[in-house]
Parts: structure tokens; sequence; C-alpha cells
């Protein structure tokens, strides 16, 4: 205001008018308390009598250019004389009441009945209005999940089994399962409504299982799917029921099980297998690499087939096809990404040509070559021919699809491939399903009923676990599965109990060096807790989980932590580690098993659990929620960073449910903004994570 002031006086000084028209706004500026004493002094001939004023005060050559006029502050003019501003009362009576001296104090004017009687109707609306909104704020309970889950599909747990014994497992199965999770470990609550639901004895091929698992993360939901399907494997190999399709391809797999990443296919490959070296069934991951599903970077024949050769003779590819051989290889159960497996159903580069088609459709449409977009994909020129490979995968003896990770794989970016997998077993094994793209809406995450397929009946067991429940899901299984069983723990959709949660404010200034901070607060408690326990040997240093929205956020923070002496694994989608098809580069992070447990080697690259220098072996991983679904985390993993705000809840369950799984204990630290701009949204995302934790 004072700038504005001064812009006039500059103003009035370059055109040799008066200042008088800036006078009003002083009058604004100027406290009630200033005004004091200049009541009803009028006169334009008046020196000035506060600073504002003085400091308006014309001298020298101004003074020849116009006249300082101090406007009146006991009248302003421009609301006194009117109806009173809504549901304001007479400025006068306000300000004298204030000063608790209403006798002296009189309005210059006395105030007529038919102000007062304005004054009291806005009044009154002002404080209707007032208590309605109040109203309405305390009736709007804040539940941040309604938008993105379907909560209604909690359920109470009734009567279930307390022990792995009942329904009785085999014995096979259930020593590998105390190997792994000990003797004396109860079902978790989903575990039990497994038992409880999914043990049937399949009467007739005619029924088959159509159910959904849901609980928190880290609540056990593979064994809880593992059990039923491997014990039902077995008992119809011992049976004499084991299908014989008619494929000659290498691989006939008796049950498939999706994941999203190739990670996760891996862990869960190798946790399966844990589970059925006794009872001897072959498991397989179909995640032999993790080279792109796209045309882009292939060129001949020749060099794909080489390339092949190299990931197959790679120490990790679990699925061995060399060149030219086609020999059946017995398997009981793959898991895989939906695009590896349909690579291995339908061979490799089946879909190249297509993709590159469309991509150069795209190319060519935002170049303009075609500005009324009527080029058809097909006369497209892409310069050469495309190979494909052999189907290497039969699917008529699938009688087990598995889809882990549910809410991720019938989302947009998945539900095209995992739908036309599931409609191609259905085929092979005689049923007809359509497989309906679904239009705008359900790209979006919403499924519209109209959009969505009629009710659809696999001729499989067909199996859904999720630790979330978006609408888009539920809209779609109600419309297509109605008959599917869900089954949900109690405790979905909230974050596991033994996990706490931290707001932590940024310092405003370099964001990087605060996260750098916060790690070495983290070792630094480790580093008490070892002095108070008086325990013997170097300090056992946790390992932390960082997670960031942006690939390069993620590469920035790495290079910026390893410069500070704080080794770290930065993992983006398209890092080298990760088209090597391996875990490797995650060892030391993912759990792992007591039997698979490397001994300490100085040779050795692959972190070991004595080894504590921060320095030199990464404690730190680095990544976006590419690493959220799923993988099973070591239990030493004890905090998980949330730097960048998640997209949505959703996302924030699924990477705060990296610690504090199987009943450990966890933190996650949240960062956020604790003042000013972008302060807002930090309360927000609090008022969230505080309903979740509920
Ligand atoms: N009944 C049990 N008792 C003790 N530990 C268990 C039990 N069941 C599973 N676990 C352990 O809990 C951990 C988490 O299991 P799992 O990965 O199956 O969880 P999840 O529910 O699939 O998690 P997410 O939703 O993150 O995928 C595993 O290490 C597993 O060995």
């Amino acid at each position: 205001m004072l700038s504005a002031l001064k812009f006039s006086r500059v103003l009035a000084r370059s055109t040799g008018d008066t200042v008088t028209s800036c006078l009003h706004t002083s009058s604004i500026l100027l406290s009630p308390a200033r005004r004091k004493g200049r009541r009803g002094s009028s006169k334009t001939s008046a020196p000035p009598k506060n600073r504002l004023a003085k400091s308006l005060k014309v001298t020298g050559k101004a003074k020849r250019l116009g006249t300082l006029e101090v406007a009146p502050k006991s009248r302003p003019a421009f609301i006194r004389d009117k109806v009173p501003h809504e549901g304001k009362a007479p400025r006068e009576r306000v300000s004298s009441r204030r000063r608790g001296d209403s006798e002296t104090r009189r309005p210059d004017k006395p105030i007529t009945t038919e102000q007062k009687h304005f004054a009291a109707i806005a009044h009154t609306e002002r404080a209707g209005r007032r208590a309605e909104a109040a109203r309405e704020r305390r009736s709007v309970v804040i539940n941040p999940l309604e938008q993105e889950f379907d909560i209604s599909s909690r359920s109470s747990l009734g009567v279930v089994p307390k022990y792995f014994s009942s329904p009785p497992l085999l014995p096979g199965l259930r020593q590998c399962l105390h190997e792994l999770i000990g003797e004396n470990a109860r079902p978790t609550a989903i575990q039990a409504l497994s038992l409880k639901h999914l043990f049937k004895q399949r009467d007739s091929e005619e029924r088959w299982t159509e159910c959904l698992l849901a609980s928190e993360t880290g609540s056990g939901k593979s064994i809880a799917y593992l059990l039923p399907l491997l014990q039902d494997l077995k008992h119809r190999e011992v049976g004499g029921s084991r299908p014989s399709g008619s494929s000659r391809r290498p691989l006939n797999p008796r049950a498939l099980i999706l994941a999203p990443t190739h990670e996760l296919s891996r862990q869960l490959a190798s946790f399966a297998k844990k589970l059925s070296h006794v009872i001897k069934l072959r498991i397989m991951c179909a995640s032999r690499a993790n080279v792109p599903s796209t045309a882009k970077e292939r060129g001949t024949a020749s060099k794909m087939k080489k390339l092949m050769s190299v990931l197959d003779n790679s120490d990790d590819a679990e699925i061995i096809i060399r060149n030219g051989e086609r020999a059946s290889h017995p398997v009981d159960v793959i898991v895989g990404t939906p695009m590896k497996l349909l690579e291995l159903e339908k061979g490799r580069g089946w879909n190249w040509e297509q993709r590159a088609r469309e991509r150069a459709l795209l190319i060519n449409s935002n170049s303009a070559l075609e500005p009324d977009g009527l080029q058809d994909a097909s006369s497209i020129d892409l310069g050469h021919k495309f190979w494909v490979d052999e189907p290497e995968m039969g699917l008529e003896n699938v009688e087990w699809v598995i889809v882990d990770e549910a809410d991720i794989l019938f989302d947009p970016d998945f539900q095209e491939s995992t739908r036309t997998l599931l409609a191609d077993i259905a085929a092979a094994r005689g049923r007809s399903v359509p497989v309906t793209p679904l239009s705008t809406p359900a790209a979006q995450g919403v499924h519209l009923k109209s959009d969505l397929p009629q009710h659809i009946s696999y001729p499989f067991n067909f199996l859904l676990t999720s630790a979330t429940i978006p609408t888009s899901l539920s809209n779609y299984l109600s419309a297509c599965h109605p008959t599917l069983t869900r089954l949900a723990s109690p405790r979905l959709h909230h974050l596991p109990r033994g996990l706490r949660t931290e707001h932590a404010s940024w310092t405003g200034g370099n964001k990087d060096a605060d996260i750098e901070r916060r790690i070495r607060r983290v070792w630094a408690e480790d580093a008490l807790d070892h002095a108070k326990t008086a325990r013997s040997g170097p300090v056992s240093l946790s390992k932390i989980i960082v997670f960031c929205n942006k690939r390069r956020k993620v590469e920035e923070l790495g290079a910026f932590l390893d410069s500070r002496g704080v080794k770290s694994v930065a993992l983006t989608g398209s890092a080298e580690s990760r088209q090597r098809g391996s875990n490797h580069h995650l060892d030391g992070f993912l759990k792992r098993n007591p039997s698979s447990v490397s001994v300490p080697s100085t040779s050795s690259t692959t972190p070991v659990a004595s080894s504590s220098d921060p320095a030199v072996i990464p404690h730190v991983l680095v990544t976006t929620s590419l690493l959220s679904r799923g993988l099973d985390f070591s239990p030493d993993i004890k905090h998980v960073f949330i730097v960048d705000e998640p997209r949505n809840m959703i996302d924030f369950l699924h990477r705060a449910g990296r610690t504090g799984r199987a009943g450990e204990t966890g933190k996650v630290v949240v960062f956020g903004r604790s003042k000013g701009r972008g302060s807002g949204r930090a309360v927000e995302m609090r008022k969230r994570v505080g309903a979740l934790s509920a």
C-alpha cells in the first residue's frame, strides 16, 4: 500500500496534479488507534498528524506541483453513509465498543433505525451461514479413501481355522511351511480365510473357484494362495487326474501366476519352489529378462536370436530353451508378467510389428504428416520385416490362474495383456471369452457399467489377490464376475499394525541433504540402541528404502548420496541392472530365507549381513513405485522414506507396506512442507495417513 502511495506521489509529480486521489487510500491504512484524535478534523489546511501523512508532506520542488490533503479519518466516505456492507455493524459502534468508551466515542452522525435494521438482518444472515458451514464441516467425516477404495469389501472373520493343520496339509507341504515361517507360526487372517474356503475338494471340473483374497500388505497372501494351489496340484497328480493336453509345445503348465514386475515374479517363483521342494512340484519363472517387449531396439531376426541366446544362457534364466531345442520341459507352475507369458504362448515378437505400426502412426500424427488422421496403420512402411519366435507354452492344461496384485494387473496399463492372456487360456480350454476393449473412462481407471463385458466364466480356478481394492477393480469384478467370492481381512486398507508413521519437514534448503541427514539420524539411533543394549560387534545399521516419483529424482538422489559416502542402489524401470533379468541388484534388500543366506565372503560383491559400512555396502535403496508392489523385503528394512507425495493413497499403502511386514515393526517417514506454499497438501496428507493408521 505504501508503494501505491509512493507511486501516486511520483505520478502526481510527473503530471503536475495534486495527490488528492491517493488520500482515501491512505485513510484505509491508518489503524483505529492512529485515527484517534483526528476525528472530525476535516480542515484541508491542517498539518498532517501521522507518520504516513508526514511522509507524504509536500516539500521542495514537489510543493510547487501539488498540495497534500489528508482525508478525514472519522468518516471515510465510501462506506459510512450507505447501507452497511453485508453483515457489518456500523463501524463507529464496533470500534467504540471495543475501546470500552461508548459514552465518549459517539459516532459523528447517529445511526439511523433503517441502518440498524439492515445491520441486524445482515448479522443474523451471516451468523446463520457460519453455523451452517460449521455444521457441514462437522458432518463431513474425513474418509481419505472413499474416492479410491471400495471399502465395502471388508468382512468379519467368523469361525476360521486357527492352525495350519485344519484342513490337513500334505506332510511335505507342512514341512516346507515350517521351514519357511517357523513351526509355531499361526495362520494370518487372510490365510485362515483361505484355509476355510479354498481347500474344498473339487467335485467336478465345471465348478471352478473364483475368489479375491484381499488383505493389508505383508499379511501373507502368497501363502494364502500357494497352499491351496500346491495342495490341489499334488492331489490331482497323485490321484491320476493330471491333465494331458494335446499341446506339443515344450511347456504345458497346470497353473500360471501373474505378477506385474519381473522382480516380483522371481521372488514368487523362488518362494513357491521353497514351499514345494518336498512335494516335488516344478515351478518356473517366465521372467527370462526384463528386455522391453517392444520393437524399438530390435533389429534383424539374427540380432534378436543372438540376444535371446545370451539371455537364455544367463545364470538366472529359468526357462532354458536353447537354439533349436524344443524338447518338452515338465512344469507345473509358471510365474511371470502377463507380457512374458503372452510371449511364451504366442512366440517372442508376436506383437512387435503391431506396436511398431502404432508407434509410427503416433509419430506421424504428432508430426502432422497426416493432418486428417486417416492414415491406416497397416499401410505404414516400417522398413524391415519382423521375426516371430516359435510359441513355447501350451495353455490347455491350465487349471489355476492366480493374478497377484490384481488391482494393478486390471488397471489401464496392464489390463489388455491380462485379459488377452485369460481369454487365450479359456480359448485353449474350449471356451470362447471375448476381450472387449474398454473405452476411454476405463482407460482412466473408472470402469463404467456400459463399458464392461458381460458375465465372464473362465474354465479354470481364478484367484485374485491384492492389498487394495480400487473402485474400478470392484466395479469390474461385480459386472464380470458377480459370483466371485471376496475374502478380505479386517485390516484391509489400513497400514499394518506394527507400522508407525512420522511426518518430517523440509528445511527449505537442499532436499537431498535433508534426506541424507535423516538417513544418518536413523543410523545414529541404531548406534545408540546398540550401545544401550551393550552388544558386542559392529553396529548393524538399518536398511532404508526411499521412494520418489520420478526417474530423474531417483538418479539424482542416488548420485548425491553416493557422493556423500552413503552407498545406494538407485533403481528405475529402465535401469541397466533390471535388463539383466535377475534380482541380484536387490540382494541385501529382498527377504532371504534361512537356507539362502550367504556366508560372508571377502571376494563376493553380494552384500552380507555382517558388513555394515554404508559407504561400501548399499544400505539405501532409492526407487519409484516400481518396487512398491508385492516385494517382500528383508525384516532388516525398518524404514521407508516417502520423499515425493504418492499419486494416491493406494500408492502410499503399497510403498509404506514394504516395511512392518509379517508382524514386524517399521517406520514410514513422510516428507513434506510444514510452512508456506505447499504446506496445505502436507496437512491433507497427514489426515489421510492418519486415517490409514486408525
Ligand atoms: N503365518 C505367518 N506367520 C509368520 N510369517 C508369515 C506368515 N505368513 C507369511 N509370513 C511371512 O510374511 C511375509 C510377507 O508375506 P507376503 O509377501 O506373502 O505378504 P503379502 O500379503 O503378499 O504382501 P504384499 O501385499 O506386500 O504383497 C513373508 O516373509 C512370509 O514369509
